[in-house]
């Protein structure tokens, strides 16, 4: 006899076609709340679930604003080093090398103590994590805004990273933890809307200090301590995770920690779920032995594991840190000559992944993590392919090579027909005149060692030369298509921003059970800043061997691959309990994404006795 005696009609419930079983009836969904009759029963558990509709309190706000200034640590530190490396680059003498170690130091070490992560965030708590975190992103500001040459540069910068790395696979996982269902993927996502606005106010402080030649780097990278010493204060006096604390058998401390985020609405019954749920869990699992043996022996964390790295790798293949690291370069590639106007355009971009950031933030409680993901990726596929065909019409109408200076005759940058070829060559640059509609007296020569700014020798090889209608280009053609390329850019953030930016983060706190919660989040964040270090490293080199149409070209089958696996494999954890959604990986790995409860809400009611006064005589077939 189900629950739903307490109307008179006694029906039993029965869900089909619906990996879901225990999906919770929703107020809303049409037509179950009348037969349903009892809003907050569960049918997991039998009992009573805190009313998911409440409203939010606001207490759950605020530690979800304390918890995203990780992110914003995230999003800051890790964009405002290309602007910071303008202005050292020239100061500390940089080599390339040393410019491509203090960029991906940060990233590198990230990827590291993500992974190390996991096993600190079982060990000691989500909250001391954040406060460590927040700790070590103090310590490296510090370091870098007083360091006297670039040893200490590459130091501060690996400490940041380590911060980086702790921050983003734990701020997920806790705000996800103290969040009530209907409202999680949405306070999640704040996390991933304090990323991309930590790369924004970056990039508008690398224009505002880019004027400040001497020393503006200090601050760039300096400011950041502000958000950290905020966190790091702020954090002292908030509650650690309840479900981490009940997991550690430390029910009191857990019962009160819940009872201040739902502040002060009874408890009883959501902490007797999650407490149920979590022993179940763990016995299905079988305790002992390493977390990520057991993970991977236990089929649907297994899957849940795939899923939650396989979304973290393409939402890197997809080439989003391209266009966030090298947006001044493309450009610049693309044909933007001016080297401020290049930076405040690389601003606006990052303007438009913050605002499209926002975007996300609104749909994804209204149409679900695997919608927004799937309509994200057609988008940012068709805008890496619109990007393509700038960068391809643009080689197309390349100017050719018509001067061949003397004393060029030894040079390999001689041999080039055209920009196109000389500016894909490292060593050489492009020497033109240019009279407002064509290009003339063009020639290929070689770069200058010591500063990309000029050509080694001839017309371009110093500023005393240089005339309103002569122009060097290292790293880019002269070109009419250039604004293509910047919409395509533009069209790329804002399709990119609201699913595939946020929802690998989002969905990644989500998916496991909480054994294998902080494991599985290490792993997949370290995937996530793994594949972020192969492709913002090789994307120079990749550009150099295919052309730049060729790589956005393969950075558009790549999300062709994408849009394939998250079709195929990803379900819709909206609005489910996050012990419930383990169920969700039970069967097949690819059927994960057909069964998505979303999709597929069949519920059948069987009528068992009675009457029913809510439906007709014909409806005896019951089905809904
Ligand atoms: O979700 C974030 C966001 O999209 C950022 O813009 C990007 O730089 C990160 O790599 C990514 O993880």
């Amino acid at each position: 006899v189900s629950p739903m005696s307490s109307s008179h009609d006694e029906y039993s419930l029965k869900h089909m076609g619906n990996l879901m079983g225990s999906r919770r009836p929703k107020a809303g969904d049409d037509g179950e709340q009348s037969l349903i009759g009892h809003p907050s029963w569960d049918p997991a558990t039998g009992g009573d679930l805190l009313d998911q509709d409440a409203p939010t309190t606001g207490f759950v706000y605020l530690l979800s604003f304390f918890s995203a200034l990780g992110g914003f640590l995230f999003g800051y530190d890790t964009g405002v080093v290309s602007g910071a490396m303008l202005l050292l680059k020239k100061e500390m003498n940089l080599s390339n090398l040393w410019q491509e170690l203090l960029v991906s130091s940060t990233v590198g070490a990230a990827a590291l103590s993500s992974l190390g992560g996991g096993s600190l965030n079982g060990w000691l708590g989500r909250r001391i994590c954040i406060i460590l975190a927040s700790f070590i992103f103090t310590v490296g500001g510090i370091v870098l805004s007083v360091a006297p040459d670039k040893e200490v540069l590459l130091v501060g910068r690996i400490i940041v990273g380590l911060g980086i790395g702790i921050a983003s696979m734990t701020v997920p996982v806790y705000i996800a933890e103290i969040s009530p269902p209907h409202q999680r993927g949405q306070l999640v996502t704040i996390n991933s809307l304090f990323i991309t606005g930590g790369q924004l106010i970056a990039s508008v402080i690398d224009g505002a200090f880019s004027y400040m030649s001497h020393d503006g780097w200090r601050y760039m990278l300096g400011l950041s301590i502000v958000p950290a010493v905020l966190q790091f204060i702020g954090f002292f006096f908030l509650p650690e995770s309840p479900r981490w604390l009940i997991q550690k058998g430390r029910s009191q401390e857990a019962r009160e920690a819940l009872s201040r985020i739902r502040g002060g609405q009874s408890i009883d019954s959501e902490y007797d779920t999650i407490k149920t749920s979590i022993e179940e869990e763990e016995k299905e699992a079988g305790g002992g032995g390493l977390v990520i043996l057991r993970i991977l022996h236990h089929g649907p964390t297994r899957r849940a594991l795939i899923v939650g790295c396989g979304l973290q790798m393409f939402q890197q293949l997809s080439g989003i840190n391209t266009v966030m690291y090298y947006s001044a370069t493309i450009l610049q590639m693309a044909g933007v000559r001016d080297d401020k106007l290049a930076i405040w355009l690389a601003a606006a971009t990052s303007a438009t992944n913050f605002i499209f950031t926002l975007v996300g933030v609104w749909l994804v409680e209204r149409v679900g993590r695997r919608k927004l993901t799937l309509g994200s990726l057609i988008g940012t596929g068709l805008s890496l392919a619109l990007l393509a065909v700038g960068f391809l019409l643009s080689a197309m109408n390349s100017p050719p090579v018509t001067l061949h200076p003397v004393g060029s005759q030894n040079s390999t940058c001689n041999l080039y027909s055209s920009c196109e070829f000389c500016m894909l060559d490292p060593a050489c640059g492009f020497c033109y005149r240019d009279n407002g509609t064509t290009v003339y007296n063009a020639s290929c020569v070689p770069v200058n060692q010591k500063s990309t700014d000029h050509a080694s020798w001839g017309r371009c090889s110093n500023q005393t030369e240089a005339s309103d209608s002569l122009f060097w280009a290292y790293n880019y053609c002269p070109t009419s298509y250039s604004w293509i390329v910047l919409m395509g850019l533009l069209l790329y953030l804002a399709c990119f921003a609201p699913g595939m930016g946020p929802m690998p983060w989002t969905v990644n706190s989500e998916i496991y059970p909480l054994w294998a919660r902080s494991t599985g989040n290490a792993c997949s964040a370290g995937v996530n800043w793994i594949f972020n270090v192969l492709v913002s490293l090789t994307f120079l080199h990749v550009a150099e061997f295919l052309t730049y149409y060729g790589a956005f070209f393969m950075y558009t089958g790549l999300v062709v691959l994408a849009l394939l696996f998250v079709q195929g494999c990803l379900p819709e954890t909206q609005g489910l309990q996050l012990e419930e959604i383990e169920n969700l990986f039970t069967g097949q790995l690819c059927s994960c994404g057909v069964s998505s409860p979303s999709d597929n809400r069949h519920i059948h009611y069987i009528r068992v006795k009675g009457n029913n006064r809510l439906l007709s005589e014909s409806d005896a077939s019951d089905v809904e």
